[in-house]
């Protein structure tokens, strides 16, 4: 110890001598002068690396084009600029990090499905992967090497068991009794329609991965969930703003989490965090096992038992599992019921595409049953519009999250570096007059082969709403075929249309523009009418919601945990708090003295 003080000292003793040999001022000069050349050369190398990539606005040193963010909305900025530079593809720099904007959905056909191998990795990303679940979830999951790519396809397949498309048919029952509990709620309480579409949204994901359904829409899983998922949204729209600011300089996410920068990140990212839907899982399963053969006969198993068995092959750390589980909520309620706003906001700006709907309706339904998916051969314009659903206002306005190729590519001469982030701007893809003429307009016939607007598409859904190749979107089946059939029985059900004044009796416009500004886009709050469309449909729509209601009732039950009071509640009750390892796992360890007890 003694020794190396000593040496420490005589290290510092000659630093001294030779500073003031060669002069403070001579000194200060020379580590400017380092800093100065690795300033230059750092510049130097973003610029020749311009030199080789898609176009873009001229970066500055260190910020790169940060400065130039929109406060709102990029997809508008990224869409707008790409027309300015005539290309489809867009180099920003945040900070010293190039990102890649796609603007055209060939484009991304060719890069994101042609390529897939090589962009299934995601960046680095500094506020969702690393200050949130990183590693251990797989939506932001990074494939930098063999192992990490064993790790993604484990996460990938066992997602594929829980909601792939071979599994989405067995939960067909599920989403239309909950379908037909939407139709009631509009009768009983049509001004809450958000909060119905919200309660069936988180209803069908958790009986699907917890076997217990949620009833109302006071539930607080409903709440929290959608709260969190618009945060999370809201954090990972590409800014030039903290916490956004922190991916220019990913230096300050290495300070503690007092410092202001943090502001606005409220939990993300802390220890511990994935253990409530853990406990939520282990909850599910103990509840099944105490349900009759009967009643366990009847419903599908749920996801958690099969992802907990399956899960010991791969021996999973529990953060894992419990990302795997969380991934429906957080992944899938906000998303669906988002996407189900927007239908409700398109009827009421565009009445002439639901009379049509109606005609094909009446003629092929008629008053006495809604319609089901065996239907949909002999319903052209409702598949059509359905289709017009998810193109018009996409909810995963940016795609989702970015993709990153694994090596350095060629894109049409264009350099794409190893790492980079690529985002697919889907709101430019699906705006494009080339493939959607006139694009705001919400026109299902665009959709029809022989319509003046179709046009030809990279596929043949003709939306790219789900994001593409082995990232593409785990839900879509289960998130399609829930659209479809609530689209298709409220338009059935319903007259949909703008409210109207009280006291003028006049319709109260909306406005089409008037969105949300997370990546995961919803229509900002509008009022609108929303009644049966005759009394023989309102009997069937009470009739068929009774049925549902009972053949649903096995699913009934209630939880024990709330997600905003979970933690506090663990360490009072239990005197214990969750702890991590590094590898994932969580112990509990005993809590003397707690805090405010
Ligand atoms: C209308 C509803 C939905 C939309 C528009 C949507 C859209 C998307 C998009 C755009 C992505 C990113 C794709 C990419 O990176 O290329 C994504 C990823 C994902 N979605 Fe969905 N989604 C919806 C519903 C759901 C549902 C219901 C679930 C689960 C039950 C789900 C689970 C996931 C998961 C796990 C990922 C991450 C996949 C990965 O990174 O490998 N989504 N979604």
């Amino acid at each position: 110890m003694l020794s190396e003080r000593l040496l420490d000292n005589a290290v510092l003793v000659k630093l001294q001598l030779a500073i003031s040999k060669v002069g403070t001022s001579n000194v200060l000069f020379g580590l400017l002068a380092i800093a100065a050349t690795a300033l230059v050369l750092d510049y130097a190398h973003m610029l020749y690396l311009r030199s080789r990539m898609p176009p873009g606005p001229f970066p500055l040193p260190i910020i790169g084009n940060t400065w130039m963010l929109p406060d709102h909305k990029p997809w508008i900025y990224f869409e707008e600029l790409s027309k300015k530079l005539n290309t489809p593809l867009i180099t920003f720099w945040i900070g010293r990090n190039p990102t890649i904007w796609i603007n055209d959905a060939w484009c991304a056909h060719e890069i994101f499905e042609k390529k897939a191998q090589i962009y299934a990795s995601r960046p680095r990303m500094v506020v969702f992967g690393e200050l949130g679940s990183g590693q251990s979830n797989l939506v932001t999951m990074q494939i930098r090497n063999q192992e990490e790519r064993e790790k993604w396809r484990i996460h990938r397949k066992l997602m594929h068991i829980g909601v792939g498309v071979q599994s989405v048919r067995g939960y067909r029952s599920i989403q239309n009794n909950e379908s037909k509990v939407i139709a009631l709620d509009f009768l009983r309480e049509p001004k809450e329609y958000v909060k119905h579409l919200e309660r069936y949204a988180t209803s069908v994901v958790s009986i699907i991965a917890f076997g217990r359904r949620v009833a109302s829409y006071n539930d607080p899983i409903i709440t929290e969930v959608i709260a969190l998922m618009q945060l999370a949204a809201e954090l990972n729209v590409p800014g030039k703003t903290f916490p956004m600011l922190l991916e220019t300089f990913p230096i300050l996410a290495k300070f503690p989490r007092s410092m202001p920068w943090f502001k606005g990140l409220g939990h993300r990212g802390q220890k511990g965090g994935h253990y409530f839907f853990y406990t939520l899982a282990e909850e599910a399963i103990e509840q099944y096992a105490q349900k009759s053969p009967a009643e366990q006969a009847s419903m599908p198993k749920p996801y958690v038992k099969t992802l907990f068995e399956e899960a010991e092959k791969y021996n999973l750390p529990k953060n894992e599992l419990s990302g795997l589980t969380s991934n429906l909520f957080g992944a899938g309620a906000d998303t669906s019921s988002s996407t189900l706003v927007s239908f409700i906001l398109a009827c009421c700006a565009f009445p002439d595409v639901v009379q049509k709907a109606h005609e094909e309706l009446d003629r092929v339904i008629g008053p006495h049953r809604s319609p089901h998916w065996d239907d949909s051969p002999n319903l052209p314009y409702i598949n059509a519009f359905v289709k017009e659903v998810l193109r018009w206002r996409s909810v995963a306005i940016i795609g989702g999250q970015p993709h990153s190729p694994t090596q350095d590519d060629d894109y049409k001469g264009y350099y794409i570096p190893r790492g980079a982030w690529v985002q697919g701007n889907v709101w430019a893809m699906h705006h494009h007059e080339r493939e959607f003429p006139d694009p705001d307009r919400f026109y299902p016939d665009r959709h029809l082969e022989g319509n003046d607007h179709h046009r030809p598409f990279p596929n043949d859904k003709g939306y790219m709403t789900f994001g593409w190749g082995r990232r593409v979107c785990s839900g879509q089946a289960l998130a399609e075929q829930g659209t479809w059939v609530t689209v298709a029985r409220l338009l059935w059900g319903f007259n949909i249309r703008k409210a109207r004044d009280p006291k003028t009796g006049k319709e109260i416009d909306v406005d089409i523009f008037a969105f949300t500004n997370g990546l995961n886009m919803r229509p900002q709050p509008f009022p609108c009418e929303i009644v049966p469309r005759s009394d023989e449909i309102r009997e069937a729509i009470e009739r068929e919601g009774r049925e549902a209601l009972l053949e649903l009732k096995v699913h009934d039950g209630e939880s024990r945990y709330r997600m905003s009071t979970f933690y506090q509640q663990q360490q009072k009750k239990l005197k214990t708090k969750p702890v991590v390892d590094d590898k994932g796992s969580v112990t509990f360890v005993k809590v003397y003295k707690m805090h405010g007890t």
